[in-house]
């Protein structure tokens, strides 16, 4: 899978955050991990200049360049990254550069400025008004980055995509196995016209209809679908089907079926099994269902009948002691050495 498609661990979505920069003379540095994209009004003018969707600092006079540090949403690889300029056009800065760290608790600032940072994208050109493009392959895992620009500038997002990788010792016994702040992932889902069904799986409740998954009217006899790559192997034992703010657009039923990926094929209709049966379901309602199911699955798919939109799924269960060992591994081996 492309990293375009794997989540922004910088993202708002994901509780990202811009802890510090040096300035942000012109536009605040939170902008840089808004969920939306970047927009723009010409001719807007606020006291410090004209208004920017992004993060920008003032002109510089003398030599030097400028930082933002932002601490990821969850812990994770970075596959790859985007500085976009949407918007900057005779003040994109000329050059950037990103580095990753990983810092256990809560650091400061302070304590920020002075860790570990290691190069994930050298210093590089950029172009205004772009969404510009980096692979990274270092393979460590990040709770930070640090954007270098040379020397000055303004930058709409600044994009991280990777895995997130989970620290086990923070996972209780039973916790949501499709969460990705957790790691899971969505890796396919019929139609997304209205909204990406990455949502579904994002933290906290959605705020209105527009942050959930929706699908277009379906005029065909088939119905939608997703199919979420839990955290890891496990076990369900609740399931929560949320469809808060679908009100006249809400599924008229959903059903959940669970696959072990271990054992079986995906693709063969008969690894799936049953999790939920057929269900019928309410407008803008948190269903909750207990799953006495106890069949260990890697992913899980649901089916909404016909369309619609759902705005969270929620799989809350028990890792198997296999998935556990594995999850414990893969935070030792993405540790920097
Ligand atoms: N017209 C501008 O955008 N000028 C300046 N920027 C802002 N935000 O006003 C600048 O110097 O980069």
């Amino acid at each position: 899978m492309s990293w375009r498609l794997s989540p922004d661990l910088a993202s708002r979505l994901l509780g990202g955050s811009v802890v510090a920069a040096n300035d942000e003379f012109f536009a605040a540095r939170d902008n840089l991990v808004t969920d939306a994209p970047p927009s723009f009004a010409a001719q807007t003018f606020g006291p410090k200049g004209q208004v920017y969707d992004g993060w920008e600092t003032r002109r510089r006079r003398e030599p030097g360049h400028d930082w933002a540090i932002v601490r990821l949403g969850a812990p994770g690889i970075v596959r790859g990254v985007v500085v976009d300029t949407a918007y900057f056009t005779g003040n994109f800065p000329p050059y950037a550069a990103v580095e990753g760290v990983a810092v256990d608790g809560y650091p400061s600032p302070a304590e920020l400025s002075s860790a570990p940072w290691a190069p994930l994208v050298a210093k590089s050109p950029l172009a205004g008004d772009t969404r510009n493009e980096f692979d990274v392959t270092d393979p460590h895992r990040c709770t930070h980055v640090r954007l270098t620009i040379h020397p000055d500038g303004g930058v709409a997002r600044l994009r991280v995509h990777g895995e997130v990788v989970p620290d086990p010792a923070l996972l209780p016994a039973v916790f949501d196995l499709a969460a990705m702040e957790h790691g899971a992932l969505v890796v396919g889902c019929s139609n997304m016209f209205y909204g990406p069904p990455h949502r579904l799986i994002a933290p906290g409740l959605a705020r209105v209809m527009g942050e959930g998954w929706e699908t277009a009217r379906r005029r065909d006899d088939g119905n939608d679908w997703a199919v979420v790559k839990l955290a890891g192997p496990g076990v369900v034992r609740v399931a929560e089907l949320d469809t808060s703010h679908f009100k006249g657009n809400a599924p008229g039923a959903a059903s959940l079926r669970g696959a072990d990926a271990r054992s079986a094929d995906l693709d063969d209709p008969a690894a799936w099994f049953d999790i939920l049966p057929r269900t019928r379901l309410q407008p803008d309602t948190r269903h909750r269902f207990p799953i006495p199911s106890a069949t260990p699955a890697t992913h899980a798919r649901l089916d909404i009948f016909p369309d619609g939109g759902m705005a969270r799924l929620r799989l809350y269960g028990e890792l198997t002691g296999e998935g556990r060992a594995a999850l414990a591994a893969r935070w030792q081996s993405t540790s920097r050495p």
